[in-house]
């Protein structure tokens, strides 16, 4: 079991409850200049509300280490991953095939937040525990071919506050945002097709985070 809490991530107490469904959730504008959309909600959840979010995750997810297969090899990552979803979706990506588990509660009320702070639907969920800002991810795309073309992603994170990342694919024009304790970033339209992300590394952090991606997988259902 995980025991890190977040009583000492630090974050700060905010008494202020804010107004979830008004004011579309302070959306952001579009922070790609072109050849996609991306959102950023900034903090969506109250601290105390993030906090228990954040514990109840690291507390109730089914959390494994990642397993890649990277030039035939098998590796397994430092990071801890778990798949979620409406139904026991098939998914690959780094050559590895995982079947979704079934929702949990907890994951039931954030992804009916996200909806309607979006507007979208989203089936599936892939999670992923960073124990310290040692663990990242590497440039990529969310391309897989068993996600929904130009589908829309979106991105909560509870815990430490990261850099996050994309750069254009051809122009190499890099954007760059930190994403708080609590928060919402909404990838869409043609965002795979031009752009990579990245979580980059970074030694001065210490405490984990979990980030949440909700996502629409196309059915493959497993016999
Ligand atoms: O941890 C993050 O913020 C991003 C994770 C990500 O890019 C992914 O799971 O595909
Ligand atoms: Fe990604």
């Amino acid at each position: 079991m995980i025991t890190y809490r977040a009583d000492i991530l630090g974050v700060n107490i905010k008494n202020e409850r804010m107004d979830l469904f008004d004011n579309h959730f302070g959306k952001s504008k579009n922070l790609l200049p072109k050849d996609g959309t991306v959102n950023y909600y900034g903090v969506i959840f109250p601290a105390q509300e993030a906090n228990r979010y954040f514990n109840a995750l690291l507390d109730s997810i089914a959390w494994r280490n990642d397993e890649a297969v990277i030039f035939g090899k098998k590796i397994m990552t430092k990071r801890k991953v778990a798949w979620y979803g409406d139904k026991p979706f098939e998914y690959t990506y780094s050559n590895v095939t995982k079947n979704a588990l079934p929702w949990t509660g907890e994951l039931l009320q954030l992804k009916d937040v996200i909806e309607k702070a979006t507007g979208e639907t989203f089936n599936s969920c892939l999670l992923n525990l960073y124990h310290s800002g040692e663990e990242g991810m590497a440039w990529h795309s969310d391309g897989e071919k068993d996600l929904k073309k130009d589908g829309a992603i979106g991105s909560l994170s509870f815990g430490a506050e990261r850099k996050f990342a994309f750069k254009h694919k051809e122009t190499k024009e890099v954007i760059s945002l930190v994403l708080g304790h609590g928060s919402l970033l909404v990838m869409k339209d043609k965002t795979q097709t031009h752009w990579l992300h990245r979580l980059p590394p970074s030694k001065l952090i210490r405490r984990p985070r979990v980030n949440l991606t909700f996502r629409t997988i196309e059915l493959r259902l497993v016999d």
